[in-house]
């Protein structure tokens, strides 16, 4: 089986590069600038040259702030490319992986967000990524969106290495808690997405494409993050910065962030028998490795 996996640098794109696919995967990669999901043709371009089985879809427009004034630059990833995407694999009649986000909800529903909720973005990320569902689900049918949160792992730009940076030059960190969600591990996202991969392969006619929730499991704060980071920072190097909960109020961004992002993911379990670990493991497992 061929796949296909756009944006290989990203977080998800370098784990599912790096996982352990069952023996008769072969993997090809895209990756900007070569492969540009905003530029016309390109998307259409990668899927003919490629001829996969499965295209997986690790690209993203993610600079939540920088997005509210570079509308057109989220959009044409997020939103415009993805159409493009889903098009393109309906053309070849393959299956599409896609990855959405917690941020597609406004935050306001006490309790988890489950995949029936309506969605009410209040960033321009967020909206951009709620596009690129709706042109997922009415371009290509045989699809799976998986909808995951504060995703973090060694490679890449992360919370965590924020956090980490940033504590190793400064006594105090401010961090909000009145933000509810739950941390995922890039590692764990990927492998969520090997087991869709081999449900589809076993036998596509019974998959039960749409959308699903997949995050690390339990809920927490970014301030509740940062809390557990810290404290494996001072078990491993005896330094631990103040860690001060302040509201979202008192540290402003230009883009909104929704106060609760939890995420219902009992239909992934149900449907396909895949639950994530508690986050707070498979933070331990990352902060092992960068701090080693
Ligand atoms: N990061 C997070 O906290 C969360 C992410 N998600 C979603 O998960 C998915 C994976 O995210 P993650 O791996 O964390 O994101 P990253 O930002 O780590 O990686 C995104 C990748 O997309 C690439 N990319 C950006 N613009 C383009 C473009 N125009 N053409 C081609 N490639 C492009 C980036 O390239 P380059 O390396 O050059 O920047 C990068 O390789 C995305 O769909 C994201 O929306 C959902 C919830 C949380
Ligand atoms: C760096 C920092 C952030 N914060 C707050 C700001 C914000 O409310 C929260 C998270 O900040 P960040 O900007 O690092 O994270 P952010 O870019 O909002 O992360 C989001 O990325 C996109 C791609 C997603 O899809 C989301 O699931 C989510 O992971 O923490 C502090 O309170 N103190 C700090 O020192």
């Amino acid at each position: 089986m061929k796949i296909l996996i756009l944006g290989t640098p990203g977080q998800l794109g370098h784990e599912l590069m790096t996982a352990s696919w069952p023996a008769g995967t072969e993997l090809a990669g895209e990756a900007y600038p070569d492969f540009d999901m905003g530029r016309a043709g390109d998307v259409e371009a990668a899927v003919e040259r490629h001829a996969p089985d499965l295209v997986v879809n690790a690209t993203a427009y993610t600079a939540v702030d920088k997005a509210e004034s570079e509308r057109a630059a989220a959009w044409a990833v997020n939103a415009v490319g993805v159409g493009r995407l889903a098009a393109a694999c309906a053309g070849r009649g393959i299956p599409l992986i896609h990855v959405s986000t917690d941020y597609v909800f406004d935050g306001g529903k006490d309790g988890a967000y489950t995949e029936d909720d309506p969605v009410g973005p209040v960033s321009v990320y967020g909206a951009s990524k709620a596009a690129g569902e709706i042109a997922v689900c009415a371009g290509c049918a045989q699809h799976v969106i998986l909808r995951t949160s504060w995703v973090y792992a060694s490679h890449g730009a992360n919370f965590v290495k924020t956090m980490l940076r940033f504590g190793a030059e400064r006594d105090e960190m401010r961090v909000v808690a009145d933000q509810h969600g739950a941390p995922t591990a890039a590692s764990d996202l990927a492998a969520a997405i090997l087991a869709i991969v081999a449900r589809i392969r076993e036998n596509p006619a019974t998959v039960p494409w749409g959308i699903y929730h997949c995050t690390g499991a339990g809920v927490t704060t970014w301030h509740g993050f940062a809390e557990r980071i810290f404290q494996r920072l001072d078990q491993k190097t005896g330094r631990r910065p103040r860690l001060t909960a302040i509201t979202t109020a008192d540290y402003p961004t230009p883009a909104a962030r929704p106060a609760n992002s939890r995420l219902d993911n009992s239909r992934l379990q149900a449907a396909f028998g895949i639950a994530l670990p508690p986050w707070e493991e498979s933070l331990d497992r990352v902060l092992d490795t960068l701090l080693a």
